[in-house]
């Protein structure tokens, strides 16, 4: 791998030294880059450059604070890494052992229990533009609140912070960090005389102000399942960087890694995010007789949602599970006039630039989930 130097220059840490001084760290490197958020099922993702991605999760050693102990840091793919570690599922359809998304999105029935399938976008009926809509679409189990906002000041610094930390070179476009779940206190575990957190302090102070944000506003079971009194379980965070025109192929986050519950912030820019509910797929048993439709002729359920900078988005059970997200390719997004801007509840659409737009986003990792790729 090449991507020692990119994580050193985004990180500050060597995973060589890491991996060299703390015996009871099984380190890692990882790789989280990409030009292209492509469809894995679209025709050109061949073409396109993969993202690496490959993550040791180092046993438990200390608790910290809040779990902090991870690792992590971006690299370049290389043209051998590309072949078993891609993040998305190659365009044949067959999953990769490190897609962040889920296996086998191409509409063909599935062997894995966690994988859920959806159409790509080329399976997709064309659907007329859809203007986002500034409040939250009918969504079980999604929030959003365009006036629960992230405090300005500290959206700054976590811009800045993440900007000059993670994408200080131009060919990054996402960065995956983890946060170790918190140990248990064992009077036989020595303390590690390093603390090897991938969590850059600011997303930790992030995350606190996010709770804060949105406790009074979320139901005690959402705010529960984002922010556990004792979290067992580790957090990883994706940061992802879109100029304007950049996207990202709608998808359900992986399944048989990730839990319920995440969190999505923007920074730097607006988008659009794109909510599709995932058809349902009639098992063989219960195939269509002839004349009857198939599922690519459902009717889809799709929606629109402006992301303002420093909004926040959730996505827990219905949401997560039976909804893909993802942002079309486009430098503008049209959505629905302010409300001040309505007469009778009715205006023209605006349309407005996008910019450069950061988002961060968390959500649990399974148990088992932690060792990504194949390692043999
Ligand atoms: O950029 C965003 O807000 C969404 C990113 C996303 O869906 C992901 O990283 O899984
Ligand atoms: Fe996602």
């Amino acid at each position: 791998m090449t991507g020692g130097s990119a994580f050193m220059s985004a990180s500050g840490i060597d995973p060589v030294d890491l991996a060299s001084t703390a015996a009871n760290h099984r380190f890692s490197p990882e790789v989280g880059q990409k030009r292209e958020r492509t469809s894995p099922c679209h025709s050109e993702f061949a073409k396109k450059p993969k993202v690496s991605l490959r993550i040791d999760i180092p046993a438990p050693t200390v608790a910290s604070n809040d779990g902090a102990d991870l690792i992590f840091g971006a690299e370049p793919s290389t043209q051998a890494s590309q072949e078993e570690e891609s993040l998305f599922t190659p365009a044949n359809g067959s999953p990769s052992s490190d897609s962040l998304f889920d296996e086998d999105v191409c509409g063909t029935s599935s062997t894995q229990p966690s994988s859920l399938d959806f159409p790509s976008d080329a399976l997709l009926p064309s659907l007329s533009p859809v203007i986002a809509s500034r409040s939250a679409p009918p969504i079980s189990g999604l929030f959003f609140d365009a006036s629960i906002l992230i405090p300005e000041a500290l959206a700054q610094r976590v811009h800045s912070a993440c900007m000059e930390t993670y994408f200080s070179e131009p060919h990054i476009n996402q960065i995956m960090l983890f946060n170790r779940a918190p140990a248990k206190p064992s009077s036989t575990q020595a303390p590690s005389s390093i603390s090897p957190s991938s969590f850059h302090p600011i997303l930790h102070e992030l995350l606190s102000t996010i709770s804060t944000v949105l406790r009074p506003h979320i139901p005690a079971k959402m705010h529960d399942l984002l922010f556990p009194t004792s979290a067992t379980r580790a957090r990883q965070a994706i940061l992802n960087l879109y100029t304007p025109g950049e996207g990202i192929t709608p998808h359900v986050d992986l399944l048989g890694r990730f839990g319920d519950g995440i969190i999505g912030v923007s920074f730097g820019s607006a988008c659009a995010m794109r909510f599709d509910k995932v058809p349902e797929i009639p098992s063989l048993d219960a195939a269509p007789s002839e004349g009857q439709p198939c599922a690519t002729d459902a009717v889809l359920d799709r929606y629109e949602l402006y992301l303002p900078e420093r909004s926040i988005l959730v996505l827990s059970e219905d949401a997560r599970y039976n909804w893909t997200h993802g942002i079309d390719r486009r430098v503008e997004d049209t959505i629905e006039p302010p409300e001040n801007a309505r007469v009778d509840g009715r205006g023209e659409p605006v349309t407005v630039n996008r910019g450069t737009r950061m988002s961060i986003t968390f959500r649990w990792l399974l148990p088992g989930a932690e060792v990504v790729g194949d390692d043999t």
